[in-house]
This record gives C-alpha cells, sequence and structure tokens, in this order.
C-alpha cells in the first residue's frame, strides 16, 4: 500500500469536500510556501492531501504558481502519487467542451518558471520520455468513466506561458503543425517536478473551450471557462471520490517506474556535491542522496 495520494486542483477547484478528519496544513519547504495550506484527510480510509493549485480565491497567475514548493510540500506530506485536475482549450473537434482528456505527452512553451530542484551543487536529468504515470492514470480514467463523462485516454497538452491566451496564429501552429491536442498553462514544470520528486503524476484535463483556431466558436474567454467547468464540477468531485477504491489494490513499486526516476539520474560526484544543496533535497531525493555532514 503507497501512503498518500495528492490531488491538486486548477482553475475552479480549490478544495476538496466529503474529507473524514480534514484540517488545512501549513508546510515551508526549502523552496518556499506552496500555493495556499493543503487540506489533509482520509477518503474512503484513503489517505488524501488536496493543494489548489492557484490557490483559495485564485491568486497566484500560472507563472506565479510556486511548482517546486507545491510538489515539495506534497512529498514531504508523504504523498506518492499526484492526480493533477486542470481546465484546458481543446484543438480537437471531438474533444468538445465538458469532455475529460487524460493527458500522456506535453509540450513545453513555459519559458519564465524555475523548471528543477536540482541545480549548482547537485545535477539531475531525470527520463520524461513518458511524463505521465500510465497506472495512474488508467486509474484516473476508470473513475472518470464510471462518473457517465465522456474521456479520451491520451493526448498532447501543449504548455503555454501565458497569462494571455493564444493569438489566432500560435492556435492554427499548436494545433495543425505541432500536432498538440489540448492547451493550458499549468501542467509544466508540474509534471516534471513530479518526475524528479518521484511522484507518480496523472494530469486530468477537462475541456473548456476551443481557444481560438474553430470557425464555429468564439475565442475563449475566461467566463466560457468558468461556465463549463461549473457545469461539470460535479463529474470533477465523482472522480475524485471513485479514486480511493481502485487505488487500494495498485502494486509498489510502481510499475511504470516513476518512484525510482532518480535511480540513474544524479551524474554530480559525491565529493563535488554541495552540502547545503543536499540537505534542500532531503525532503525530495533522499531516498538516493546520503547526507554529506
Ligand atoms: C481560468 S482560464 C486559464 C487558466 O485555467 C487553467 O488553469 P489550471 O490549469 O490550473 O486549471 C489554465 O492553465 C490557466 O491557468
Ligand atoms: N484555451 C485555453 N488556453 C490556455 N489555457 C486554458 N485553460 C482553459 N482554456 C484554455
Amino acid at each position: 500500500m503507497r501512503e498518500r495520494l495528492g490531488v491538486i486542483g486548477g482553475s475552479g477547484v480549490y478544495t476538496l469536500s466529503g474529507l473524514a478528519d480534514a484540517e488545512w496544513v501549513t508546510v515551508e519547504t526549502p523552496w518556499g510556501a506552496p500555493s495556499d495550506a493543503i487540506l489533509t484527510g482520509t477518503l474512503d480510509g484513503q489517505p488524501m492531501a488536496f493543494l489548489p493549485r492557484h490557490g483559495r480565491g485564485h491568486v497566484h497567475t500560472p507563472a506565479e504558481v510556486p511548482y517546486r514548493a507545491n510538489i515539495a510540500a506534497l512529498k514531504m506530506l508523504g504523498v506518492t502519487d499526484i492526480v493533477a485536475v486542470s481546465a484546458c482549450g481543446s484543438f480537437r473537434e471531438e474533444m468538445a467542451p465538458g469532455d475529460f482528456v487524460l493527458v500522456d505527452q506535453f509540450i513545453d512553451r513555459t519559458r519564465l518558471r524555475p523548471a528543477s530542484f536540482f541545480g549548482k551543487g547537485c545535477v539531475a536529468h531525470v527520463s520524461m520520455a513518458h511524463p505521465v504515470c500510465a497506472r495512474l492514470s488508467g486509474i484516473a480514467g476508470d473513475a472518470a468513466e464510471a462518473t457517465g463523462v465522456t474521456v479520451h485516454r491520451g493526448g498532447t497538452y501543449l504548455a503555454m506561458e501565458g497569462p494571455q491566451f493564444s493569438t489566432l496564429a500560435e492556435s492554427r501552429m499548436y494545433r495543425e503543425v505541432w500536432g498538440a491536442d489540448v492547451i493550458g498553462m499549468t501542467n509544466m514544470p508540474e509534471a516534471k517536478l513530479a518526475r524528479e520528486a518521484e511522484c507518480c503524476y496523472a494530469p486530468v484535463a477537462m475541456v473548456t473551450d476551443y481557444d481560438c483556431w474553430h470557425p464555429g466558436h468564439d475565442a475563449v474567454e475566461v467566463a466560457d471557462v468558468i461556465r463549463v467547468l461549473g457545469a461539470n464540477a460535479d463529474h470533477a468531485r465523482a472522480l475524485v471520490r471513485g479514486l480511493p477504491a481502485r487505488l487500494a489494490a495498485r502494486p509498489a513499486p510502481c510499475p511504470c517506474g516513476c518512484d525510482r526516476a532518480l535511480e540513474h539520474a544524479i551524474i554530480t560526484a559525491p565529493e563535488a556535491r554541495d552540502p547545503a544543496m543536499i540537505r534542500d533535497l532531503a525532503g525530495i531525493a533522499g531516498r538516493v542522496l546520503a547526507p554529506l555532514d
């Protein structure tokens, strides 16, 4: 039995109801404070930790979200698996507003966000070839389908910097030339950091709009996103409620190897590692980094 399920709530998803022993806990990390306090408790006996990505009241822009602190705080609370819920625009006619997409690939166009826990004094290169945990994504897909919503298993998420939405030329390029299926502003560097922290990561993207490429639809506005998310809130809640029962039979170690991502990733020679950096990394990489002092 792995330990705690983390749920990151995106736009429109700022709390999680129905937890037993619910408590908002404040966590500090070497990378600062996360987006907000973290709601802990249990759901059908499953230890849970819920974090609103933009903070309650939606106060952080996509670039301001403290992604490193968020993933580190979840890891420090014992989270092994993260289901990340997000709003997204769609580049595919068949991925319609209201549908859920189990994203399995990314194109990262973000450029203003620290994207690694590692750096001077301890360098690591994890694999991002398969950025999503197929085991956890499958479980999230089963839970989503059980709610009656249309689910697309697999899709490429274009992570843009924002906060402005895309131009028509960008939208057409992402869709027609780059082959992206959906677009959002937050799943990167979140997915990279989850991998570095050896957490299983599964994004659930809820389609809210057709961005601005679709000749039959107006260009996206925040009001559209909020309206579709509101109409889908019950499905999102039911999806999360369906996770504990499906997670109960999960194998450990993870068959996808997410929980061993750092095994062959650290290149800095032990004698060249910076003790302060190693201390900071203890909470997320202590499994593979012996303390130097
Ligand atoms: C409110 S529209 C744009 C906003 O919504 C998405 O947020 P999240 O991924 O956290 O659900 C998108 O990425 C933008 O941040
Ligand atoms: N069209 C869009 N582009 C970027 N992020 C989004 N979030 C929801 N819809 C979006």
